[in-house]
């Protein structure tokens, strides 16, 4: 197992309890540095609560938790140094210019000046805000702004960059922007991204996820292992005849298929190996075929109960229960 020193975060049976509301409840965390690690999680399920401790803005009031190698409790200010945050709400003066934003955070992190002036222009390249620099902050779009956020999250060079729902309220395009700009940064400066999320699409930008859901964390893995111990491919074969289609599958393959009006309807855990044994074994003309893996709503749905589209849309519905597996 990799050391403390080794690991960007590491958590030892965290808690937080507030009041009487248990928030987050045993974490045990061990992230590696360099990678991006995603929390996914219902509303409430104790993400925030997380970053906010491991951030040093909130004590946890059991276990322990480490960021770059340093105890969040005892040594808070080796933490701060390591750590940049992004958070959910925008914290931005909107009467500043771009550069003025990110000059007076760095003259408050005590960054020297010419330092800083270098800093905020290499910063300003990295998420692409150079052309705008000059203009107040309240003409900028959401996407701007969280840009100009991340910029501001790196001005202290930190080691682990927690970001709280980064692209929350933003549209597909824009997101996918901010998305390049993080890739990039993961890549130039090889730093730790840590992030909270109910974005499916942003999910699937991490190395790493942790599904948490009433303040425990349900399942880890890369989002393809997460994937893949959840459910097989779903494999859609359109034949000249579909009756005798869906027989020869349970016959012959021992998979079970169902034939309706769409076709014949199978899961399999390797839907592109399957096809062309199919089509070489069965003796029946294939028409077409539709081979779609597993998504993480999937997995989502499997651990919390919920979809992560009703989720962002509202509470626990009927349908949702009823397709817990
Ligand atoms: N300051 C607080 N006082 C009391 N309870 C709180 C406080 N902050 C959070 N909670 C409760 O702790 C639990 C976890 O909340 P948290 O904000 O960490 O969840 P989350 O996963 O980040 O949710 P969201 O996705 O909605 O941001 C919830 O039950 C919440 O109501």
């Amino acid at each position: 197992m990799a050391t403390t020193d080794e690991l960007a975060v590491r958590t030892e049976d965290l808690g937080k309890t507030y009041g009487d509301t248990p928030a987050v409840v045993g974490l045990d965390l061990a992230v590696p540095r360099g990678v991006t690690f995603g929390f996914l999680g219902p509303n409430g399920a104790g993400k925030t609560t997380t970053i906010n401790m491991l951030c040093t803005l909130l004590r946890p009031t059991a276990g322990r938790a480490f960021v770059a190698g340093h105890d969040v409790v005892a040594e808070p200010h080796a933490v701060r140094e390591r750590l940049g945050l992004v958070f959910q709400e925008t914290t931005l003066d909107m009467d500043l210019t771009a550069q003025e934003a990110l000059r007076f955070h760095a003259e408050l992190f005590g960054v020297p000046w010419r330092q800083s002036r270098r800093t905020v222009a290499a910063l300003l390249e990295l998420v692409g805000l150079t052309e705008c620099r000059s203009r107040p902050v309240r003409e900028f779009s959401g996407g701007m702004r969280r840009r100009l956020e991340i910029a501001r999250g790196l001005l202290t060079a930190p080691q682990v960059l927690f970001l709280d729902e980064p692209t929350t309220g933003l549209d597909p395009q824009t997101r996918t922007v901010i998305w390049e700009h993080l890739h990039r940064l993961r890549q130039e400066r090889g730093i730790t991204l840590f992030l909270t999320t109910h974005h499916l699409e942003e999910a699937e930008h991490c190395d790493l996820l942790a599904i948490m859901d009433n303040g425990q964390v349900e399942v880890e893995g890369t989002p393809a292992e997460l994937k893949a111990e959840v459910a097989g491919d779903t494999v859609l074969l359109r034949t000249r005849d579909d009756v005798a289609a869906a027989r020869v599958v349970g016959e012959r393959f021992g998979i079970e298929a169902s034939s309706g009006p769409e076709g014949v309807r199978l899961s399999v855990a390797d839907g592109a190996a399957f096809v062309p044994k199919f089509c070489a074994e069965a003796g029946i003309p294939v028409v077409s075929a539709t081979v779609t893996p597993p998504s993480l709503d999937d997995v989502f749905l499997h651990h919390t109960g919920r979809t992560i589209r009703a989720e962002r849309s509202g509470p626990l519905t009927v349908e949702d229960v009823g397709r817990r597996r």
